[in-house]
């Protein structure tokens, strides 16, 4: 039975020790190097740099950077690697990955200060990322296992009714930098199950968390030319997208981005004889309803952990609170008071609330959005690496760009409203229906909020952040995906096709 990783108790001083001695082993080992793994390590003059978000003088690794050329020779070998691995046996491959994740099990403080270096996330984030790669990887497994055995149909005597699922063909995973391990380990993992062969492309930021999970990957048994590894920008994203030969493209990350992979995906280019499918999941806008009768000090501290945790740069944070006007002024009183005891500082300190963001665009963006409008309150910053100071709004316009936009980064808006369904009309007026809260001690709001609410994941009276496999299969609709629902029953689905095999059973007027 599938059961979640356990978070390690990073309040143990016999923990912390552990971790801050992995950290000083990966420093000793600083730059790495990733190269591209095309069947074998490949090594190019064009190199690309991951640095420390909290220290961006620090680089953590080269990363030989993929061509167009370089795209076409990695499906070249995927196409040779996808003919054995497609025809492996569910078992063989669900072992490949359960080894992968033991691998990464024994490696998870190492793992866990790589994403602590190159993705600046606090260890507790860091560790979660760790713990649901391991999720991904068991979790698929299970599932390709299962869906390897088929699925019941209706059986009439004379009759007999298969339902068969096989690999479609050379999947293109293009992953975010936020959730490098995760994220990369849960598309990678899900493709290589069903049977297909994969070719990753990390994020730019973060290619040397990507290689650690390809590593265990292949040190669990997947062959080589199952599964590739491209670091490069959008240059090879774009080239891996338009490869007639790609037939499932996995995508995790913005919608501008998300939009242009599904018109250019839908190109059906001379020599091609498929119609690619594309899985995206995208950004979101997400909103927490307050109404009348919330508890505030629950709703205080999960708003500022959904809103802040990891500089608000996860697709399922709240940057918007849609608060009763018969509480608003007292919640925004404590918000108000609250941020100001963030303390924002380098990924690595345990005592950090709030880490730089990724890298000097993210932080320019943000900081435009900020300086467009007058903040309620701001925690304080620091400028010794990529940090933007948390930030509250109140009271701008529900058509402002600060309320409407993405921002991925520590801005929480407040919105005062007259009733819940006066706050269900502005979630529905958004692009997006990724995340949503709602704090309310009343059954029948939870169940009209429940109902009324098109977000892919909704929480009451909690967090809205921290998704767990098998728990809460994530994922939204409107701008913010295709709704594939990652470790979900039914997320493994959009890697195969189904066919249905009928055999008559009737022979000289008998059933056989
Ligand atoms: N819905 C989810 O599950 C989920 C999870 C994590 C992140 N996100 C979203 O991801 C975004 C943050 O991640 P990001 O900054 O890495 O996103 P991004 O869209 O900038 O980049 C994502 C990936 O796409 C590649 N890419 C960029 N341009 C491309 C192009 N034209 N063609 C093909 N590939 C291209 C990038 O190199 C990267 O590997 C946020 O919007 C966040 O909400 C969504
Ligand atoms: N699955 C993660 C968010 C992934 C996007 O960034 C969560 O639920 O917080």
């Amino acid at each position: 039975m599938f059961r979640n990783e356990p978070l390690l108790e990073l309040r143990r001083e016999s923990v912390r020790r552990e971790a801050l001695d992995a950290l000083a082993t990966l420093d000793a080992k600083l730059p790495l190097e990733v190269p591209m793994l095309i069947g074998e390590a490949v090594v190019t003059g064009r190199q690309m740099a991951s640095v420390d978000p909290s220290m961006p003088t620090r680089i953590v690794a080269h990363a030989h950077e993929a061509t167009e050329q370089h795209v076409k020779d990695a499906i070249a070998s995927a196409e040779t690697g996808h003919r054995a691995w497609s025809r492996k046996p569910a078992a063989e491959r669900a072992a490949a990955l359960s080894r992968a994740a033991g691998i990464l099990r024994n490696r998870r403080l190492e793992l866990a200060a790589l994403a602590v270096r190159e993705a600046g996330k606090p260890w507790a984030e860091a560790d979660a990322d760790v713990c649901e790669a391991i999720d991904f990887l068991e979790y698929y497994a299970q599932g390709a296992l299962a869906l390897g055995a088929g699925r019941e149909l209706l059986q009439l005597p004379g009759e007999r009714n298969a339902m068969r699922y096989v690999a479609r063909g050379v999947t293109g995973v293009i992953a975010p930098w936020n959730f490098p391990l995760a994220i990369a380990a849960g598309m990678v993992s899900a493709a290589l199950a069903t049977g297909n062969a994969v070719v990753l492309k990390p994020a730019e930021q973060t290619p040397a968390c990507a290689k650690a999970v390809v590593d265990a990957l292949h040190a669990g048994g997947v062959p080589l030319d199952a599964l590739h590894l491209l670091p490069g920008g959008d240059e090879a994203g774009k080239a891996l997208v338009a490869d007639p030969r790609i037939h499932t493209i996995a995508f995790t990350g913005s919608c501008a981005v998300g939009l242009q992979i599904l018109e250019r995906a839908a190109k059906v280019v001379p020599g091609q004889r498929h119609l690619k499918r594309v899985i995206a999941e995208m950004g979101g806008k997400n909103a927490v309803i307050v109404d009348s009768d919330a508890d505030l000090d629950d709703v205080v501290p999960a708003l500022l952990k959904s809103a802040f945790a990891f500089a608000g740069q996860k697709c399922s944070a709240a940057s918007r609170a849609l608060v009763h006007q018969a509480i608003a002024d007292e919640l925004a009183e404590r918000m108000a008071g609250a941020i100001t005891t963030l303390r924002v500082g380098p990924a690595a300190d345990f005592g950090t609330d709030v880490p730089p963001v990724i890298d000097v665009a993210a932080q320019q963006k943000i900081q435009r959005y900020i300086d467009s409008a007058t903040p309620l309150a701001q925690a304080t910053t620091r400028d010794d690496g990529f940090y933007v100071a948390p930030t509250i709004f109140a009271g701008l316009p529900s058509d402002s760009r600060v309320i409407q936009e993405e921002i991925f980064g520590p801005v929480l808006s407040l919105e005062t409203v007259t009733s819940i369904e006066h706050a269900c009309d502005l979630v529905d007026a958004s692009n997006f229906a990724l995340t949503g809260g709602l704090f309310s001690r009343s059954p029948r709001t939870i169940e009209y909020v429940s109902e009324r609410t098109p977000v892919g994941n909704l929480y009451v009276n909690r967090e809205i952040t921290g998704a767990m496999v098998a728990r809460q299969p994530f994922g939204g609709g409107k701008l913010s995906g295709t709704g594939p629902k990652a470790g979900g029953p039914d997320y493994l689905l959009q890697f195969v096709e189904a066919r249905a095999v009928t055999e008559n059973t009737v022979r000289h007027g008998l059933v056989v």
